[in-house]
């Protein structure tokens, strides 16, 4: 059975065929979450993936499930933040697929908004030539969230769809096309618990917006931070504001946490054909090439106007970033 509704009009069919795979699993997913804890406990301990990071058992059920569901395709190559290394699925088939199969791993038990991230390439004939490779070579991306309501958005390059799953019948139902995402807000998303390893136009981007109305913006802000990358996305795809994982000091973090191949550059494909922007604090990430397929980038996307602000504190002297902190130092007893 298809899992989307309606096949995006225009888009490639045996591309859209592919989402459709994606989608069927995403569905099943969804189902599987939304009985967690009944007949399976989705938030327990299953290992260690090649990057070091802890292994949730919905981290590699989903890996599993995505990479048997797309085996039947037209995908080559699978690179997913869960292989040490790229899998070869169908020797003939056309497209790389780069996946987060379970993004917010650290939710899965506290019920709080999950996804998946994917990224679709042409395939090349080699893993390296694939994915290591700038984001803008990319067909088509989405992600699935796993929330209160289960969606998928994707792009194919032209705008950017939203799909609804509808519980009562296991199906997407295309519900339209998303708008720009909205430049007036004044939200940002950031680990604050990380302010004392990040760099100074970091810290003075974010001490600017703690100090609201009473500092330079003369705007009150709002802080949100799940914990999600797609959670945090589809709130920006819908309300506009700017999320922010930089890179900081703490050992493995110069260039942050997110991963440039499966998880920043398919979602800043997205935002760029909503209307925003996504860099690593200056350059655009589309524009970066990955030197390894679990490479991160310090990630910084939203509302255009609010990540080119940011990109400005990168400019200003370092007289300027430290004028906070210094201020701040004569109230040191
Ligand atoms: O715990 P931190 O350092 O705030 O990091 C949160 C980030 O890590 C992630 O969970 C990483 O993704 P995974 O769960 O796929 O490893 C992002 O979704 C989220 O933005
Ligand atoms: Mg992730
Ligand atoms: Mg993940």
């Amino acid at each position: 059975m298809q899992a989307l509704d309606q096949m995006p009009h225009g888009a490639d069919p045996a591309l859209a065929a592919e989402i459709d795979r994606i989608a069927g699993v995403a569905a099943e997913l969804a189902r599987r979450i939304a009985r967690g804890g009944i007949s399976e406990h989705l938030g327990s301990a299953a290992g260690t993936n090649s990057d070091g990071d802890a292994q949730k058992a919905l981290d590699v059920i989903a890996d599993a499930a995505f990479m048997a569901a797309l085996k039947g395709g037209e995908a080559r190559h699978y690179a997913s933040e869960e292989q040490d290394s790229v899998v070869t699925l169908n020797p003939q088939g056309r497209f790389a697929i780069a996946i987060d199969p379970l993004d917010g791993s650290s939710n899965i038990d506290t019920n709080v908004s999950i996804g998946t991230i994917f990224g679709i390439y042409p395939a090349e004939a080699t893993p390296d030539a694939s994915f290591l490779r700038r984001g803008r070579a990319l067909l088509a991306a989405g992600y699935a969230i796993y929330g209160p309501q289960c969606a998928l958005i994707v792009t194919f390059g032209d705008g950017v769809l939203k799909y609804v799953l509808d519980p009562d019948t296991g199906r997407f139902v295309l519900t339209g096309r998303i708008a720009p995402i909205p430049a007036e807000a004044t939200e940002y998303a950031i680990n604050a618990s990380n302010y004392r390893h990040w760099g100074a136009p970091i810290r003075a981007y974010i001490d600017d917006r703690v100090a609201g109305s009473e500092g330079p913006t003369g705007t009150d802000f709002n802080m949100r931070w799940i914990a999600s990358l797609v959670a945090e996305t589809h709130r920006i795809l819908g309300r506009g504001g700017i999320f922010l994982y930089p890179g900081d000091d703490r050992p493995g973090y110069r260039n942050g946490r997110l991963r440039l191949v499966y998880e920043c550059a398919p979602i800043a494909f997205l935002i760029e054909q909503a209307g925003g922007r996504a860099t690593d604090g200056r350059e655009n990430v589309l524009d970066a090439l990955p030197d390894s397929l679990h490479a991160r980038t310090p990630f910084v996307f939203g509302s255009a106007n609010k990540v080119a602000r940011l990109a400005a504190y990168h400019d200003l002297p370092s007289s300027e970033t430290s004028a906070l902190f210094g201020k701040r130092g004569l109230f040191r007893s």
